[in-house]
């Protein structure tokens, strides 16, 4: 019995949400290329958790339950008021949000189908309430409650700013949810996994997702670009900072990836999106920036940017603070953990794989005080 470390190549599961065939990423056999360009957040969502797009009617239907299940309830907003929200990391204050809300469900335990349906509406209605609520408490400010005449990516920069955000925003911020929606058999969807494997509900399954999503190899990596950008600052010290991360073997964050190795077919559109909102913001040198990060890590490592590398310039060009790129991950995630642990549920085995023992053999118990 020998090891695979990271579990590379092992295939888990069998899963009809999405694919990574041939470096191509579909969900649902729809091509990631053709839903960032036409489609919304809301109909991905649909797509994600009933393995076909909505119909007109159903697509009104779902975006009505979004808006109507929204609301939080105010003691996760007292939570936040009564801890150092400052040193607080926007991540965990999401993860034990969700975890809270399970204590406001009546139906946090009730495994039928149903009850799960429901459960899954209010998951992906929520937890941009959280997060907004969280930033505004943070900065300060009252929490907005969401509106019911606004679509999902509308919703969210309207309860961050306190604003109906312009259609670029809304474009930008929709394209970038879909392109995070779902991503096969990633860290924290097999986290959520093997979580609802034990038969533990929902909220369970997606709190762990969101413990797993934090790390800086995961989901966490988008901060952490946009961190080091900052920490660049200016596009003619790139050359030097990164040639010195690169021979003191620092990752560089936002490049590589588990399973492309051809480069990851979300980063081109974000990369194009980076470019005209840098623009406009008048702030181009972000994108700049990057750009020449990539010409340097690629011509010297190989590596490809991967979703979290130029998403990082176009959270921060929407004006979005650098710890909350994260949780907008998150937030639009929940949706491919919900579809996964629902799948997990109709065809569900105990996950448990072995390990293999590499520690001492057959030691003998010596008394305390002969130690
Ligand atoms: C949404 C997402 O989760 S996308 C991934 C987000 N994470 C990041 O961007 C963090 C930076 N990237 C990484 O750490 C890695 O590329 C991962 C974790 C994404 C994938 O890693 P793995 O497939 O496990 O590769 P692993 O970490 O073993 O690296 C293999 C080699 O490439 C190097 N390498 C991998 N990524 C990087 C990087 N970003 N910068 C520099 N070197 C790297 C490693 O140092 C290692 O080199 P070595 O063989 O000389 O020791
Ligand atoms: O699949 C992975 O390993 C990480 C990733 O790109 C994602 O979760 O979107």
């Amino acid at each position: 019995m020998s090891a695979t470390k990271g579990l590379e190549g092992v295939v888990a599961t069998t899963s009809s949400v999405s694919s990574i065939i041939d470096g191509v990423l579909r969900y649902n056999g729809y091509n990631i290329d053709d839903l960032a360009e036409h489609a919304s957040f809301e109909e991905v969502v649909f797509l994600l958790w009933n393995n076909r797009l909505p119909t007109e009617k159903e697509l009104t239907s779902l975006k009505k339950e979004l808006a109507e299940n929204a609301k939080i309830p105010q003691a996760i907003i007292d939570q936040f008021k009564s801890y150092a929200i400052d040193e607080v990391h926007p991540m965990a204050a999401l993860r034990t949000a969700t975890s809270t809300l399970a204590l406001f469900d009546s139906e946090a335990d009730d495994s039928s189908e149903e009850a799960n349906r429901r459960k899954a509406i209010r998951l992906q209605a929520q937890l941009p309430t959280i997060v907004t609520a969280f930033a505004r408490v943070r900065a300060g400010k009252e929490p907005i409650e969401p509106r019911n005449d606004l679509g999902f990516a509308a919703n969210f920069l309207y309860m961050l700013n306190g604003e109906e955000p312009d259609d670029i925003s809304i474009d930008a911020f929709n394209k970038a949810l879909v392109l995070h929606a779902d991503h096969e058999l990633n860290a924290s969807t097999f986290t959520s996994r093997v979580c609802v494997a034990t038969l533990s509900d929902i909220y369970s399954g997606v709190t762990a997702a969101i413990g797993a999503l934090k790390g800086p190899l995961h989901g966490g990596a988008n901060e952490q670009v946009m961190k080091m950008l900052a920490d660049i600052g200016e596009e003619q010290y790139v050359d030097e900072y990164i040639q010195n991360a690169l021979d003191n073997k620092v990752k560089i964050m936002g490049f590589g990836h588990r399973v492309y190795k051809n480069g990851d077919p979300r980063a081109k559109h974000l990369r194009e999106m980076s470019k005209q909102l840098t623009q406009i913001t008048g702030e181009k040198k972000w994108y700049d920036m990057s750009v020449r990060i990539e010409e340097i890590v690629t011509e010297q490592k190989g590596l490809l940017p991967n979703v979290d590398f130029y998403s990082a310039s176009v959270y921060h060009s929407l004006g979005i603070d650098h710890d909350i790129f994260t949780p907008i991950f998150a937030v639009s995630r929940v949706s491919g953990w919900i579809a996964h642990i629902l799948e997990q549920y109709e065809n569900n085995r105990l996950i448990r794989p072995r390990a293999e023992y590499v520690g001492p053999a057959d030691q003998k118990y010596v008394p305390i005080n002969e130690r």
